[in-house]
């Protein structure tokens, strides 16, 4: 009864708000309105002309198509029942060594309209990283004047060096309808739930066990001794933080190709939503 109550309490934009807006699915409102008003006039028994209707495995599919449109008192309508759904942003998190890189790396080679946000970084390049590509590399000095100019959705300190999100490369691909991948360390996806709360998509990636995910790091080769301890101690905390996210894959040895195919299907399922996430940065 209480929740009741609390429930009809609510105004319209506050569930708004709650809830997220709607996709204005089926047809956007106008034309639903239009539609409703059309229907509730030829509801009132024109079953005369019924009659004037070919038979069905008779007559020919134009020919029917058109008496059946002359009997509901309109064309049948060939614009899309639902809009295009909304471009997404999809947050890959997960411990050190997971195969974040990996698995974005693959999606994109499958998954058109997908842009990889590059963040930008004060750590060195790694061998085999190109400028631009995986990360905008900068200096400690240029990535603290991009703090300060606020271009940065999120940037935090990681073993050491600054990361973080360019937001002008957010909104120009947003606005070109494409799904924006982000790939951030968990510490980031905790502050990127804070700014972006439920508008983005969240999905924890993790090996199938530690001891898989200590071998990758250590075939990685691009940590000394000291480092690969902080990342072990910190991917043993950091697997608790799995609740904060909509979603959980496991990047299993050997099946790479799985964990991007969920992914996929992750994407696909969310813009299937009528209830679309509607992001604003
Ligand atoms: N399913 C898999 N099977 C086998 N090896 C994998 C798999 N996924 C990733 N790897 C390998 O594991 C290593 C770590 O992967 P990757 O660099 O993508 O991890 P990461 O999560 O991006 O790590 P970090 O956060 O430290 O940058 C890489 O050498 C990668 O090729």
């Amino acid at each position: 009864m209480l929740f009741r109550r609390t429930y009809l309490s609510l105004s319209r934009s506050t569930l708004s708000t709650l809830l997220g807006p709607l996709n204005h699915c089926p047809y956007p409102k106008t034309h639903h309105h239009r539609h409703l008003r059309f229907l509730s006039t030829s509801r009132m028994g024109d079953t005369h002309k019924s009659r004037s209707i070919p038979a069905i495995d008779k007559a020919p599919k134009p020919d029917l198509l058109r008496a059946l449109e002359s009997s509901i008192g309109s064309s049948f309508r060939t614009d899309p029942v639902c809009p295009d759904p909304n471009p997404l942003i999809i947050v890959i998190s997960g411990p050190s060594g997971v195969g974040k890189d990996a698995v974005i790396k693959k999606l994109r080679e499958v998954r058109e309209n997908l842009h990889f946000v590059v963040t930008a970084t004060s750590r060195g390049m790694r061998p085999g990283e190109v400028d631009g590509r995986d990360y905008y590399f900068v200096t400690k000095e240029e990535f603290l004047s991009m703090v300060e100019r606020n271009e940065l959705l999120e940037y935090a300190l990681v073993y050491g060096d600054y990361k973080g999100i360019p937001k002008k490369q957010i909104r120009e691909y947003m606005g070109k309808g494409y799904d924006i991948v982000l790939r951030v360390d968990i510490q980031g996806a905790e502050t990127l739930r804070r700014i972006l709360g439920n508008s983005a998509v969240f999905v924890f990636l993790v090996a199938e066990n530690e001891l898989k995910m200590v071998e990758r790091l250590i075939e990685r080769k691009t940590e000394n001794k000291e480092e690969l301890l902080v990342r072990i101690a910190t991917a043993r905390e950091e697997v608790k933080h799995v609740r904060n996210f909509d979603y959980v894959v496991v990047n299993a040895d050997g099946k790479l190709d799985d964990a991007v195919k969920l992914v996929d299907s992750i994407i696909d399922a969310e813009k299937a939503k009528v209830w679309q996430r509607n992001v604003a940065i």
